[in-house]
């Protein structure tokens, strides 16, 4: 049985002062029965987020694929590590369109935080464009080919993120992304093997709330949330755990 996981990405929002908001997200993760939650703050806020909260993961949202050398500006997952992180998030759809990461880069980047002993939130979705030329299904395939790892057993994790819906207020259709997430178990299922692939919690992320959250974790193969707006607040985060702990 897959434990449900609600994971916050603060994407570059956040301060010191925000994080008084982790410790409410802390206490109502405490009380959520078999769910899991994480936030990943900017990566200058982790080593405080980890001790202020320690029982809460807390993540990162990017890495670099090697573990040191002449990469200015970047950050490896064994530094992330050693700031305290146990997750990354990866080839989010911000990054892919704006750094140009293409599926290689992400699945070297997935690779080396395995390696380095993180659990990896992998990014897929396909964009309004792609959506609306009924490409959806062939994007988030070609990409889960592409820049998935080889290895992570259940420290791997795939996040559906139609780029469409991220920060919109717009989420596809119940029945739109129960179709997505059956269709991407089934890919799992091809390139993992049926064992491995049943350990691989598959996220739901976009403008999700504590509105849609019991909806959106109803539906089959949805194991959980990878939320942006609604995680920098307790007050609106906090209903989603509950919503996933029900
Ligand atoms: O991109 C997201 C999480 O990675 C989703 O963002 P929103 O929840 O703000 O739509």
């Amino acid at each position: 049985m897959r434990r449900r996981l609600i994971a916050g990405n603060w994407k570059m929002n956040g301060s010191r002062e925000s994080l008084a908001e982790l410790d409410g997200i802390a206490a109502a993760a405490a009380q959520a029965e078999g769910v899991d939650v994480a936030i990943c703050p900017p990566f200058t806020l982790i080593e405080r987020a980890t001790a202020r909260v320690p029982a809460l993961p807390i993540g990162a949202q990017d890495c670099h694929a090697v573990d040191k050398g002449a990469h200015t500006g970047c950050v490896s997952a064994g530094m992330l590590v050693e700031a305290g992180a146990q997750i990354v998030i990866v080839g989010h759809s911000e990054r892919r369109a704006a750094q140009h990461e293409s599926d290689a880069a992400v699945k070297a980047k997935a690779e080396g935080a395995i390696a380095a002993g993180l659990t990896v939130i992998v990014c897929i979705g396909e964009t309004e464009a792609q959506r609306d030329a009924g490409e959806a299904q062939i994007v988030v395939t070609g990409q889960m080919r592409g820049s998935l790892p080889v290895a992570g057993g259940d420290r791997l994790i795939v996040a559906y993120e139609p780029v469409w819906a991220i920060g919109t207020g717009l989420i596809p259709s119940l029945a739109d992304v129960g179709a997505m997430h059956r269709v991407i178990r089934g890919v799992l299922i091809e390139l993992l093997g049926a064992e491995r692939a049943a350990t691989v919690r598959i996220l739901y992320g976009g403008s999700m709330t504590g509105d849609n959250a019991a909806d959106l974790l109803a539906i089959p193969d949805v194991d959980g949330g990878l939320v942006g707006g609604a995680s920098l607040k307790a007050a609106t985060f906090v209903p989603i755990i509950a919503a996933a702990a029900a």
